[in-house]
């Protein structure tokens, strides 16, 4: 059967990133997912058993970590798809003769606590939706769960975990200083009826959110998603007497540490991942009842 090659290109697709630079305290923060394409001098690798001279997809991937690693501060979307883009051209000039780059970035913004900027704190716009789940029996009680899914938080830094088992199954290590991130689901049950069920839900809502970044200066410390969760849940029932207990579910976001080849990781490069993740949950109530725990 006769056939041509008529057209061929190869590249990588969902190579995605968090970025941090930091201007002493103050941080700033983009998440990126890039998808690169290739039109090079690679029709033998169609054609017959070769690949000599191929830039390997996993070599594009690691370029974008490279050259987001490159920008000394922050870059626009179009800046880092152009020096990627050039990268790739100028980088491997006998095969290579044009390069398409696609940029997403995530929309994260700082977070504004009254007017005043989080110094490291990041919210992904418009993310959450505000839930209800009301039952009404025939005894006439009413029953009614408020609730919020898809709060999508992060912060670049006050945030650790060490301290955790370490087995021979085990090859996480231990860190002092990483990026946290979640997408929070909460309920919590009014044992009676707030004022306003408005209010009650930006209070709680407010309340999760103080207890997660800490303030706008300096934030406040997370050993581990557990703690803050519980933190969280706490000032949820501190903050809107109405509230009887609070259920939140929180997944671990991971950003890990990356070192672009040639290069050291300064918690600057990280590799954004959502699967797998951790998933962590806990139900908050109020009251002293002693908590399951043996330690
Ligand atoms: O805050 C965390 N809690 C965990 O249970 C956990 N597990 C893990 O791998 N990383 C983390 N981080």
């Amino acid at each position: 059967m006769s056939a041509t090659l008529a057209s061929h290109q190869h590249g990588k697709s969902h190579v995605r990133l968090g970025r941090v630079w930091r201007t002493g305290d103050v941080h700033h923060f983009v998440e990126l997912r890039v998808h690169t394409m290739l039109e090079s001098d690679m029709a033998h690798a169609f054609l017959t058993d070769s690949n000599a001279g191929m830039t390997a997809t996993d070599t594009q991937k690691n370029c974008v970590y490279y050259v987001a690693k490159q920008f000394t501060s922050p870059c626009s979307p179009e800046e880092f798809g152009l020096a990627l883009a050039q990268h790739f051209v100028r980088e491997y000039p006998q095969t290579v003769w044009k390069a398409k780059v696609a940029v997403e970035m995530m929309p994260w913004r700082r977070l504004d606590v009254g007017g005043q900027l989080h110094d490291h704190g990041f919210m992904m716009q418009g993310s959450e939706i505000r839930t209800a789940y009301v039952t009404f029996d025939s005894k006439g009680k009413a029953e009614i769960t408020a609730g919020l899914k898809d709060l999508k938080v992060l912060k670049t830094t006050q945030s650790g975990y060490s301290g955790f088992l370490h087995d021979k199954y085990t090859t996480l290590p231990d860190v002092g200083d990483r990026i946290v991130a979640t997408s929070v689901t909460a309920t919590w049950r009014y044992s009676q009826p707030p004022a306003s069920y408005d209010a009650a839900y930006g209070a709680v809502k407010a309340a999760l959110c103080s207890a997660f970044y800490g303030p706008p200066k300096g934030g406040v410390f997370s050993p581990s998603v557990q703690f803050t969760l519980y933190r969280m849940g706490q000032a949820a029932l501190a903050r809107v007497p109405q509230v009887e207990s609070v259920f939140l579910n929180m997944p671990n976001l991971h950003f890990i540490p990356c070192a672009p080849v040639t290069s050291s990781f300064d918690n600057d490069v990280y590799l954004a991942t959502s699967e797998p993740h951790g998933n962590i949950e806990a139900v908050v109530t109020r009251g002293t009842a002693a908590p399951h725990c043996r330690l």
